[in-house]
């Protein structure tokens, strides 16, 4: 399997080839050349299977000829060893045809560990047979930084920074970064906002000069295609659960970067009968806009009680723009280069394609805190802020009622006791075992000004 960049200008790469290089030289995305599909009984036979086995099923055909079958397996084991639920991706229902998908029983507590528990047992399966080191800078707003330490800091090969926005993360999200005191872990607060944090890892990307010698970028962030592959399997999983491929589905997001409901559009196109996916934002509200009324137009971040999900500069759109344009690398770099000018602009058939399958939904921390308190108050389920949004979402939203609608828990609402405790008054969601001494643990980390030579020059410092 070969893999593209969205711009069409960089090399074809193969998988392994495009996991270490994170973003295209010519600053687009990694997307495989053709995707692999399954027949309806094909998918059908899974039912019943583990979400191990499943996930087997999925990613092989993405890493052929890279990756040996048996390896594979092993790679998979040792990523969902650490979840906490048996079932690992288990389901709740919430009201008729309506369910929650648990995507927090990792070891940190949201859906990020599915993707980067994953990467990181494949980098190190990779850096070791490769006997490569590599640095790895990563952005986070809360979640992601979490789990990319946690999936990579046994790693040998890896030394990883992980830059978040200072004093914009909640308490439990910093901490859960910032106690990790291995040699080869560094966190960064950065003076700025996540979307201050992701532009600098992407501009260290296109110009690794400041690196030690021999040393390459890699990343996790979802502009790492593998990221985005691991996340198609709960997809199938919960489809399976409910009855595809024999009925049809549909599924609302908690969307920031595009990651997530990304990879169900790839389900979709993979042989899932995904009916609706539902964008679901806060009041960053950028995708949502563009979705509804084609306004894809910068505003300022706002700092909200759903912080995984302030961003307004969302990577993975492009590589669903990529497939809108019928894949047209030229026109993609035109509507980036527009983008980076303060809107884009998408065209009626583009915006026309995208609505057969995509509808959006906007939600204020007012709108969320009224829908943790109502969920809680009907069936004494506990959503956290990413989740409320989109439940709400998914009620607004749905096309039809005789179609369950899934919708993906993104995190456990102890990471977010300050939205939480807003609605409803007293509640204090106690942390899993495991974490149960965070706030008694040493934190280190270095506060730094959002200037791309400082951090920079930390990162060239401090790799090994
Ligand atoms: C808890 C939570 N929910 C939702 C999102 C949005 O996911 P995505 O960025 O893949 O759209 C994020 C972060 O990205 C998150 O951490
Ligand atoms: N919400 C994310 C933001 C980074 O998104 P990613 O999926 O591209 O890593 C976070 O929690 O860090």
């Amino acid at each position: 399997m070969k893999y593209i960049s969205t711009r069409g200008q960089a090399p074809a790469l193969s998988f392994e080839e495009a996991i270490l290089t994170g973003l295209a030289s010519d600053g687009g995305l990694y997307v495989p050349e053709s995707l692999p599909s399954f027949s309806k009984e094909e998918i059908a036979s899974w039912a019943g299977l583990s979400y191990q086995e499943l996930a087997f099923k999925i990613i092989e055909p993405f890493v052929a000829g890279d990756i040996p079958s048996e390896d594979l397996k092993g790679i998979i084991e040792r990523a969902y060893s650490s979840f906490r639920h048996e079932a690992i991706a288990p389901m709740v229902q919430t009201a008729h045809n309506e369910w929650v998908l648990e995507l927090f029983q990792g070891p940190t507590l949201a859906f990020k560990d599915f993707a980067l528990q994953f990467l990181g047992q494949l980098l190190d399966y990779v850096l070791n047979k490769r006997q490569q080191k590599v640095v790895v800078m990563g952005a986070t707003s809360g979640d992601t930084g979490s789990a990319a330490i946690e999936g990579c800091r046994r790693c040998q090969h890896i030394d990883i920074f992980i830059l978040h926005p200072h004093q914009r993360v909640s308490d439990v999200q910093r901490r859960q970064m910032t106690t990790v005191l291995s040699d080869n872990v560094h966190n960064i607060a950065l003076k700025g906002n996540f979307d201050d944090c992701q532009n600098m890892v992407k501009a260290s990307f296109a110009d690794q000069s400041f690196l030690p010698e021999g040393r390459q970028l890699v990343a996790v962030n979802s502009i790492n295609w593998a990221r985005i592959m691991a996340q198609i399997v709960y997809y199938f999983y919960a489809g399976l659960a409910l009855g595809a491929p024999h009925k049809d589905v549909a599924f609302s997001v908690p969307t920031g970067n595009f990651g997530d409901i990304f990879a169900g559009y790839l389900a979709s196109k993979m042989g899932l009968p995904v009916d609706q996916l539902i964008v679901a934002t806060n009041s960053n509200d950028i995708l949502h806009r563009c979705l509804s009324s084609n306004d894809h137009s910068k505003k300022e971040l706002e700092h909200t009680l759903s912080p995984s999900m302030d961003i307004m500069v969302s990577s993975n759109f492009e590589r669903l723009l990529f497939d809108l344009y019928g894949r047209d690398g030229a026109a993609i770099q035109q509507l980036m280069d527009d983008f980076k000018s303060g809107s884009m602009t998408l065209s009626d058939e583009a915006l026309s394609k995208a609505s057969e399958l995509f509808s959006s939904y906007r939600l204020d921390d007012d709108g969320m805190i009224e829908t943790i308190a109502k969920v809680y108050d009907s069936t004494e389920y506990l959503l956290d802020p990413h989740t409320a949004i989109g439940l709400a979402a998914a009620r607004c939203e749905r096309r039809r009622q005789d179609i369950p609608m899934v919708c993906l828990a993104t995190a456990h609402p102890a990471k977010f006791p300050e939205a939480v405790e807003k609605a409803i008054a007293g509640m204090q969601p106690p942390l899993p075992h495991h974490m149960n001494d965070l706030f008694e643990r040493e934190e280190r980390y270095e506060v730094l000004s959002n200037d791309m030579g400082l951090v920079q020059s930390f990162v060239q410092k401090h790799s090994r």
